[in-house]
């Protein structure tokens, strides 16, 4: 807890924002309020997820090997990563990519790259997430890295969820968006169908993804994705997350629970840190 709160302060000061810290001894959460002198400063949503992903990079220490997320959100800690790493701030750490489009943005950044092959335990994961309940439970995978992902980050002894405050939900599923599910190609309609029927009582529509030129959206395993929408939140995501296993021919689903070992959120009033 002590830690947390040190490495939101520190940074937050170097943006030369006035904090207010508040945290309970019995309590998972660290808050840091904060207020810019002057007047207020309309924070964007890209401003928060930068705010958040840069605090998750201060836990980033010399000699670790690092699972680097995938979206816009884990995007801006890649981009701080490689920063760092130019700088001298940073160095003797290795990383691994949650996806091509990572790979990418980290070797242009000149950040040394492995694989799980050869390093099987990750010290630190960030990454982005859909959807964060009270416990921490998670859903990803809407922008299509959900198998990787969940590959890298189910073997990293720390996971730290970086997001802006939208990304808070009460339940699973209760966001309206896309609860994400890879699928084999081969007889995909199938699978569309049982999962909808799965999740009927949770009033579920399930819709296979589309790509940008209209054809079915392929993931970097070469798989499909179905997207589940609910009207109403999961009661149980374990028990979803055991039944949608059952499916042969479904890879991977966007539950992941109980991995995050801390959240950091940013939301307009302040940075808030929530550990497991
Ligand atoms: O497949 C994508 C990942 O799970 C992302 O981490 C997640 O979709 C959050 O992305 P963003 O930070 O862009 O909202």
């Amino acid at each position: 807890m002590a830690s947390s709160l040190s490495f939101v302060s520190s940074s937050l000061r170097t943006s030369s924002l006035t904090l207010r810290t508040s945290s309970s001894p019995s309590s998972s959460r660290t808050s840091v309020s904060f207020s810019i002198k002057s007047q207020s400063v309309a924070l964007s949503q890209d401003d928060l997820k930068k705010l958040a992903a840069e605090k998750a990079v201060e836990a980033i220490k010399p000699g670790m090997v690092l699972g680097l997320g995938t979206g816009s959100t884990a995007a801006f800690a890649v981009d701080q990563i490689g920063k760092l790493l130019s700088s001298g701030e940073l160095y003797d750490i290795v990383g691994i990519p949650t996806s091509k489009r990572t790979e990418e943005q980290a070797r242009s950044l000149g950040i040394p790259l492995v694989g799980l092959d050869t390093h099987p335990r990750i010290d630190l994961a960030i990454d982005g997430a859909d959807e964060v309940d009270p416990n921490l439970d998670l859903v990803k995978g809407r922008g299509g890295a959900l198998l990787r992902e969940k590959m890298v980050e189910a073997v990293a002894e720390k996971f730290i969820v970086v997001a802006d405050d939208t990304k808070l939900v009460k339940g699973l599923g209760g966001s309206g968006l896309a609860m994400p599910v890879e699928v084999v190609q081969f007889c995909w309609n199938f699978n569309l169908i049982r999962l909808k029927d799965l999740f009927k009582e949770f009033g579920c529509d399930a819709k296979l993804r589309i790509d940008g030129d209209g054809k079915p959206y392929v993931t970097d395993n070469s798989n499909y994705i179905i997207d589940l929408y609910f009207e109403n939140p999961l009661k149980d995501g374990f028990a979803a997350a055991r039944e949608i296993g059952k499916f042969q021919g479904v890879v991977e689903h966007g539950l992941f629970l109980g991995m995050a070992t801390s959240v950091i959120i940013a939301g307009k009033n302040g940075v808030e840190v929530m550990n497991k």
